[in-house]
């Protein structure tokens, strides 16, 4: 790249290779005059009122790629499925959601490229719960102009990740219920679990299959969760009786059906008496009382994910121990606040 310094009174005829912007107090007003534009003898006491004295021409080479034709080539390269962009603007190309899902961040893919000199891709948080028409991203080069090289080792960099940016969308889920409690069985008290989760499962455009309720019996409880899994449910919830008393037997029941057990503990508070595991390809979530008494907890971590068809492992669970830690405000604020958004 070369670059001419010539002065503004003598740049008649000259075309601008990037947009002059005005400042007022500190703030980018727009393009006074646009990249491209030949400058003309009218044009000199505007560009001298903008504070200008001189103008620079760019003569790139071949190996020079201009900050606009990198941002569009990253964000091309960046935009998986179910997102779309817009831009450049300054270099700059923004990702949206194309429909409502769950936000996947390649994030070992947003390290390297964010490794590249010169190059920024920026994101929200790996599996936030977005909405059609939400910001995810922003990528952009740094300088004016980036050696052809970068650009293409960012390309590489998706081309071999398979996907950096993308959006799962919901599926639609037949959710299986069975609430466990001798005292809710026996009518003493009155369930407050089927509701909540109903709420939560409807609220990512899933419904419930069926609710069906158990006593503190592990063979009962176990024939129940197979029923839920004979009548097609595609993920099974079972409610309470997941601590430490003799009659928690939640978890022993799960194990029971032949389930593989991926997790029991979980590192997010609320929720570290959780379980997930396996009965065939259905998930199985052993929810416990908290998931009930409290607004957000581990529920609101992984139900999106696996109402998005995504098979969630024990390493999964495992990392939600950064930012898995709810600050229990006085007055809830998730998703914007860091419950969950330290997790791979
Ligand atoms: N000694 C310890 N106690 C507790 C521990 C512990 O580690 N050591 N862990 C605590 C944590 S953390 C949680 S979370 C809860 C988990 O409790 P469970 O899932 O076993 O819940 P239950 O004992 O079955 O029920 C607690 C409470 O909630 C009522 N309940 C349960 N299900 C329903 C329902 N469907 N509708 C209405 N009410 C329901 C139940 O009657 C109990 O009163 O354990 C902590 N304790
Ligand atoms: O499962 Mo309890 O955190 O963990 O309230």
């Amino acid at each position: 790249m070369r670059i001419q310094t010539i002065r503004v009174e003598e740049a008649v005829g000259k075309v601008l290779s990037h947009d002059i912007t005005k400042v007022v107090k500190g703030e980018s007003k727009g393009a006074s005059f646009k990249k491209g534009h030949i400058i003309k003898v009218e044009d000199i006491p505007e560009l001298l009122k903008l504070g200008k004295e001189n103008i620079y021409i760019l003569d790139l080479e071949q190996t020079d790629v201009h900050e606009d034709v990198a941002g569009v080539r990253l964000g091309t390269a960046i935009a998986g499925e179910g997102t779309t962009w817009t831009g450049p603007k300054e270099s700059r190309v923004n990702l949206y959601a194309g429909y409502e899902g769950l936000l996947k961040v390649n994030i070992p893919a947003l390290e390297a490229i964010n490794d590249l000199p010169d190059v920024i891709l920026s994101t929200l948080p790996n599996n936030t719960v977005v909405k059609k028409g939400d910001l995810l991203a922003g990528t952009k080069v740094i300088p004016l102009v980036v050696p052809e090289q970068t650009v293409l080792s960012a390309e590489n960099i998706c081309r071999q990740a398979g996907w950096v940016v993308k959006v799962l969308p919901f599926q639609s889920q037949k959710v299986g219920v069975v609430i466990t409690g001798s005292e809710v069985y026996k009518n003493r008290i009155r369930d407050g679990f089927g509701p909540v989760i109903k709420e939560k499962a409807e609220a990512y455009g899933s419904s419930l299959l069926g609710v069906d309720f158990a006593p503190d019996d592990m063979e009962v409880i176990a024939a129940k969760i197979n029923k839920m899994a004979e009548h097609g449910a595609d993920i099974i919830i079972v409610t309470g009786g997941m601590s430490v008393d003799p009659d928690d037997v939640t978890p022993k029941a799960i194990r029971l059906t032949g389930a593989k057990v991926e997790k029991y503990g979980a590192p997010a508070l609320p929720g570290a008496m959780f379980m997930l595991a396996y009965l065939g390809d259905i998930p199985v979530m052993g929810v416990p009382a908290c998931g009930m008494f409290f607004k957000i907890t581990i529920v609101d971590l992984l139900l999106p994910r696996l109402l998005a068809g995504e098979r969630v492992f024990r390493r999964d669970i495992v990392a939600l121990a950064h930012g898995g830690l709810c600050k229990a405000c006085p007055e809830c604020r998730y998703p914007n606040c860091t419950f969950g958004k330290g997790s791979n």
